[in-house]
């Protein structure tokens, strides 16, 4: 894989981040930030799109695999935005992790 396949994830982060900051109206991302369950709702949406990728993994679905991944990564970008983590912050330390 090179880097360029996943430069996706800094742009879709970059998108999350800006309606943090610039909320508009009918955004998902949006809506999720401003829930009234607050943080728990994010937490909920990543719980689910790990169980659904989960049981697409047990069924050997791949292009189910694929599809719900991307929305289990989406829904850490949303939760990695709304508690002030950065994609930095996390290229760092699985950086340090090598060996
Ligand atoms: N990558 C995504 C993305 N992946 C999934 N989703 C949404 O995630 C939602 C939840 O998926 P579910 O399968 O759980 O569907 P659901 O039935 O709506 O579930 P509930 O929320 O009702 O429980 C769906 O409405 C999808 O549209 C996404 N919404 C947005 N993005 C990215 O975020 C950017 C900003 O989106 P907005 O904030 O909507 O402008 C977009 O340009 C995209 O790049």
């Amino acid at each position: 894989m090179t880097d360029a396949d996943m430069s996706v994830l800094n742009e879709v982060f970059d998108v999350i981040i800006d309606r943090k900051n610039n909320p508009v109206e009918g955004s998902y991302v949006c809506s999720l930030l401003d829930h009234r369950k607050g943080i728990n709702k994010i937490l909920e949406k990543v719980g689910e799109e790990a169980t659904e990728t989960i049981l697409a993994v047990k069924d050997n679905d791949k292009e189910e695999i694929i599809y719900e991944t991307s929305d289990l990564l989406f829904h850490l970008l949303v939760m990695l935005a709304a508690t002030g983590v950065s994609l930095e912050d996390i290229s760092e330390e699985m950086k340090k992790r090598r060996h």
